[in-house]
């Protein structure tokens, strides 16, 4: 069995890490950090768990224990990662990050974003982006891995079929993305408690959010120039799930939009083109490593416009790591990630 190591188990993408890995039949999960639930059962704190990983207790992260497993996924917020990547590799362990702290690759930009000096910047040379969609390759070689954000997942898999085809105006592209409230993480903050968050809707970070860089980052590199691209993120009265809807502007008359994206995807498995005339649910991918996409082009004008859904925690988090995992150590990209989606 293949040994890895959880830094922040206790988080939504932790737990949801530990929920994937439970059925993954090459991977052992040996070490689980968290520094506020240290010495707690797993079983304890998460019930779903029970008769999964009965001995299995949360421990404060070590780098001597953590370096001794095959990889170390980092569930943690921003700046973690950095601190600890460098000592694992060093010591021959995959790093598979799920913060953004190796998603930027120009380091000025990321302290700009992120409002603090980019605490590893001699890593990033090794830092793979993990959307196999684009990177497959360069994965299956990678020892770090950067996990991309659940938005740019969403928005970058809906428009790089229009990009890389060259078939939209790639200065005046629209990501309008709607989010449920694990995206924002377990920790308490205000806005997440249900009298906030429920009933009601609001957008946020429209004048730019962290995601913007990144998912500019990807666009450019599809399109093969910088991007134009407006992204407004908001929250929405649900636990799980991001909807993207993309709009752009065709600069030339596209052959069939629809077979471009069944063609651009149809060796993927965890892309679902959807039949024409489509309007996926977040609900039909809660739960599952998926995301679903449909392509419209309203009244057969000018404008295309994508609808895109993921589970913001498994396509979005915890799924894409563990596809990331496999593709590093040459699994079937599918253990422990054929699971369909839960309805209702
Ligand atoms: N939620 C989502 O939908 C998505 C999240 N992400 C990213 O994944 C990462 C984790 O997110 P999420 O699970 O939501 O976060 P949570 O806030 O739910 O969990 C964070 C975890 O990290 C641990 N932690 C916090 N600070 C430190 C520290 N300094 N050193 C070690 N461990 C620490 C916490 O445990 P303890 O404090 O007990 O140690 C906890 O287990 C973040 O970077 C997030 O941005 C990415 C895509 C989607
Ligand atoms: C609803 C909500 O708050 N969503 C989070 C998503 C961020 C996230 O999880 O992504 P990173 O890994 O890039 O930090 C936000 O908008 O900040």
């Amino acid at each position: 069995m293949i040994k890895v190591g959880i830094v922040g188990g206790t988080g939504y993408t932790g737990v949801e890490l530990l929920r994937l890995l439970a059925c993954h039949p090459h991977v052992a999960v040996d070490v689980i950090t968290s520094r506020s639930e240290a010495g707690t059962y797993v079983s304890e704190l998460y019930p779903n768990l029970r008769g999964h990983y009965d001995d299995l207790a949360f421990s404060e992260p070590d780098a001597e224990q953590l370096a001794s497993c095959d990889a170390v996924f980092f569930a943690t917020p921003h700046g973690v990662a950095h601190a600890l990547a460098g000592e694992l590799l060093e010591r021959g362990t995959r790093v598979i990050d799920l913060s953004a702290d190796f998603r930027l690759r120009d380091s000025d930009e990321w302290s700009h974003w992120y409002g603090e000096p980019h605490g590893a910047p001699e890593l990033l040379d090794q830092a793979v982006y993990g959307l196999p969609e684009v990177n497959r390759e360069r994965i299956r070689q990678a020892r770090l891995v950067a996990v991309p954000g659940c938005y740019p997942t969403a928005v970058q898999l809906g428009l790089l079929p229009l990009l890389e085809a060259g078939l939209i105006d790639a200065d005046r592209i629209i990501a309008d993305c709607k989010s449920g409230v694990t995206g924002a993480g377990r920790g308490a903050k205000v806005p997440s408690l249900l009298a906030e968050a429920s009933e009601s809707m609001k957008a946020y970070g429209a004048s730019g959010h962290r995601h913007l860089p990144e998912i500019r980052q990807g666009l450019a590199d599809a399109a093969g120039r910088p991007v134009g691209l407006t992204f407004v993120p908001h929250l929405t009265p649900m636990i799980r799930g991001i909807h993207a809807t993309l709009y752009g502007r065709l600069t030339t008359e596209p052959d069939d939009l629809q077979a471009l994206f069944e063609r651009r995807f149809a060796n993927e498995p965890f892309v679902d083109v959807m039949p024409p005339g489509s309007h996926p649910e977040t609900r039909s991918v809660k739960g599952a490593n998926l995301c679903r996409l449909a392509i419209h082009r309203p009244g057969d004008g000018d404008t295309v416009v994508v609808l895109s859904v993921i589970d913001n925690l498994v396509k979005g988090a915890s799924g894409q790591a563990v596809h990331n995992l496999n593709l590093m150590l040459g699994l079937d990209e599918l253990a422990g990630l054929d699971a369909p989606a839960i309805m209702p």
